[in-house]
């Protein structure tokens, strides 16, 4: 029997792109189905009813919630092409770790730089700036964090770069001045995986997306 995919989505969104990732690298089909906030799917609210939010993959009818989760599940159910977490338990462990640092760090101080105002949205910037040399030192001389090829940390980060250039724009800095390196790896990806390139909106899209929402902040 052919699995059944269905990914639960919001073209924006960074962690949605995870996922299309993930299931590009894997070669497998799936139907996209984008989310309206404003009025959530039943399928949707009864996948997620404990955060209601997207991404959601529902395979075969059973849904697996948070983007992380959902590559993973990716990765170990279809462990034949393109593995993204490595099996050796310690380089494992280091793989979730920076996922995890950049679920921590990377949106939350994301959003105070793109969407914030005022005294803290000088102390976000310096900050969003600190992990990203942060991160930038993790890939040292690597073409990928995963090594020669693209790994789980570059799919739970790489979505993050569609958005660079909002953060730069709203926070009148540049991402490429501060961590150059980190920018290439960016557009390397970008260049040599086609799962990353249909994956990532154009940046002046995600720019567009973004003053939409600004612009119902302020009404
Ligand atoms: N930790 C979650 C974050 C997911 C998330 O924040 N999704 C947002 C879109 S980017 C959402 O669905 N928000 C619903 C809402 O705003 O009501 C993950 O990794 O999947």
């Amino acid at each position: 029997m052919k699995d059944e995919l269905i990914l639960l989505d919001c073209w924006a969104s960074s962690y949605g792109m995870r996922v299309k990732i993930a299931l590009a690298e894997k070669g497998l089909e799936y139907e996209c189905r984008e989310e309206n906030f404003q009025e959530k799917s039943s399928l949707l609210l009864e996948s997620n009813p404990i955060h209601k939010a997207i991404p959601v993959l529902v395979h075969n009818g059973k849904p697996i919630c948070e983007s992380l989760n959902i590559v993973r599940y990716i990765d170990e159910g279809w462990p034949n092409k393109s593995p993204l977490l490595p099996s050796d338990p310690y380089e494992k462990s280091q793989s979730l770790f920076w996922a995890d640092y950049i679920d921590k760090k990377i949106y939350s101080i994301g959003k105070r730089v793109w969407r914030g105002k005022g005294e803290d949205h000088e102390i976000a910037k310096k900050e969003f700036i600190e992990c990203l040399k942060m991160l930038e030192g993790e890939l040292g001389n690597k073409s990928y964090f995963g090594g020669e090829n693209v790994g789980f940390v570059d799919v739970a980060l790489v979505p993050f770069t569609s958005w660079f250039y909002t953060y730069e724009t709203r926070g009148n800095f540049s991402i490429e001045a501060e961590c150059p390196k980190l920018v290439s790896w960016a557009n390397r990806c970008i260049r040599d995986r086609e799962s990353v390139a249909k994956a990532l909106p154009h940046p002046q899209e995600i720019y567009g997306y973004a003053l939409n929402l600004l612009r119902n902040d302020s009404k």
